[in-house]
């Protein structure tokens, strides 16, 4: 016996107990893990509680036939390979099963040398797949900053991988350009699912009629302008992660519908009555306060305990201060790969006011205002000059009322300052002198002077 399989795991289905048993042999002795049925329905059972990478089946079966099975198992389960068994007799309907989806056909009592190759080749690909797939995650991780120093996004980041495993709907919130998508991101990528498409939709992006088009697929003639059959992203979704973005803008009538495909796990295309099953897990995101919005009425209940198993809140980037420091980083590296641009110097000012900003569009911002210093840099200088926040910034602090003596002023601010960029680096009093160019000592003594804690 082999052992080359990687534990590749094929389900057989025949209802001639003799070929299904040959071919049983045949597989376990090259080190494959396979497991028999003799017809399509317990084949489907199978499935839906055990994984396998391929299916071989006959195509003639009791009860359901072979492409009726193939048609079950490519309606749920894209990727699963499925080659079709066939007598002589019946090589047409074979060659019509390939054009519904399976690998390839084998003709019985062939040389089994001959399926084994297509075995091989099946588990080549997904095999390559698989890398390819471990590379495109990487890639995209390169795109997330979750690295943090914050202990209440570090608990985010612990729930988010515990969930990742589940399949439990997670309810996302926080302000705008908080991170709520790269979180969920994050979770299809470590979920079991992390090798289907991430599907998002932007509730708030749809009219009411498209949003529903967008959601459940139409029929042709379903409404004026439905010239073509189109499947929604719920059936696109099947299999993978569904991330319905700003869900508190869903219009109630909408809720209702999404309410129902979330107990049923079944949709409806709109101009048909056809019930499709759909298996998504759900990730839901809003910055909308749904506790304000339930007991006004927009949104529903029901709904809300339904997609929120598990919450999520993420803070704003001004409550986790001590990260700043890291997605700076991490931006200013992901602008110059991105520019192809070298940056070597920051002013000093521009440092200060990234490390003391408020960022109201909290880390969308912050991305872009570094994008902007990168593209707008000279000599792989980012300066002061390229960044009007900055002048506002500190336009802000110098603005005092009533008037005061110019040794009361500089006290007042030289105080604010110290104390913000201290807040910045998490009270770390070396990083703080660093970033203000004093020493520890000068630091120490202003914060005892000025009674910063
Ligand atoms: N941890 C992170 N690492 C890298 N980029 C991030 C991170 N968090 C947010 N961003 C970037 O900030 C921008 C906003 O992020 P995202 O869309 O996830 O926020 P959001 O909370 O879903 O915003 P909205 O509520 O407006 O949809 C994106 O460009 C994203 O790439």
């Amino acid at each position: 016996m082999t052992d080359v399989t990687n534990g590749f795991k094929i389900l057989i289905v025949d209802d001639e107990e003799e070929y299904r048993e040959v071919l049983h042999m045949i597989l376990s002795e090259e080190g494959y893990i396979t497991e028999v049925c003799n017809n399509g329905e317990d084949a489907l059972k199978k499935l839906e509680t055990s994984t396998f990478d391929l299916v071989l089946t006959d195509l003639m079966l009791g009860g359901m036939n072979g492409i009726q099975l193939l048609k079950a198992i490519k309606s749920k389960y894209k990727s699963l390979d499925v080659i079709i068994i066939t007598g002589y007799g019946s090589i047409e309907n074979a060659v019509k099963a390939i054009k519904e989806g399976a690998f390839t056909y084998i003709i019985k009592g062939h040389d089994p040398e001959e399926f084994l190759i297509e075995i091989k080749k099946i588990k080549k690909i997904k095999e390559l797949e698989n890398e390819n797939q471990i590379l495109k995650s990487q890639i995209k991780n390169l795109n997330f900053m979750l690295e943090t120093n914050n202990s209440t996004y570090k608990n985010i980041i612990h729930i988010a991988k515990k969930a990742a495993l589940s399949n439990s709907n997670i309810l996302i919130l926080g302000e705008s350009g908080v991170g709520k998508e790269v979180l969920a991101r994050y979770i299809h990528n470590h979920s079991n699912r992390r090798k289907d498409l991430f599907m998002a939709v932007n509730c708030h992006s749809f009219s009411h009629s498209i949003l529903e088009s967008e959601l459940f697929g139409h029929e042709k003639g379903a409404f004026t302008g439905a010239t073509q059959r189109r499947r929604g992203r719920f059936e696109a979704a099947n299999g993978s992660t569904l991330f319905l973005d700003e869900v508190g803008d869903m219009p109630l009538s909408t809720q209702v519908k999404l309410l129902r495909v979330i107990e049923t796990k079944t949709i409806e295309r709109m101009g048909s009555n056809q019930t499709i099953d759909v298996d998504f897990r759900l990730i839901s995101a809003t910055n909308q306060n749904l506790n304000k919005s339930i007991p006004e009425g927009s949104f529903r209940d029901d709904l809300f305990y339904r997609i929120s198993t598990i919450t999520i809140e993420i803070p704003p980037l001004r409550e986790r201060k001590e990260d700043l420091k890291l997605y700076i980083d991490f931006f200013l590296k992901k602008s110059q790969g991105e520019l192809k641009k070298e940056i070597h110097t920051i002013e000093t000012d521009v440092m200060n006011f990234l490390l003391s900003y408020n960022y109201p569009g909290n880390v969308r911002e912050l991305k872009n205002i570094i994008e902007r210093l990168v593209v707008l840099s000279e000599n792989g200088v980012i300066r002061k000059c390229d960044l009007p926040e900055v002048k506002k910034f500190f336009a802000n602090t110098l603005d005092i009322d009533p008037i005061k003596p110019l040794k009361d002023i500089r006290r007042e601010i030289e105080s604010q300052y110290i104390e913000k960029v201290l807040e910045s680096c998490g009270y770390n009093i070396s990083e703080a002198a660093k970033l203000l160019v004093i020493s520890r000592r000068q630091l120490f003594n202003k914060i005892t002077e000025y009674g910063l804690k």
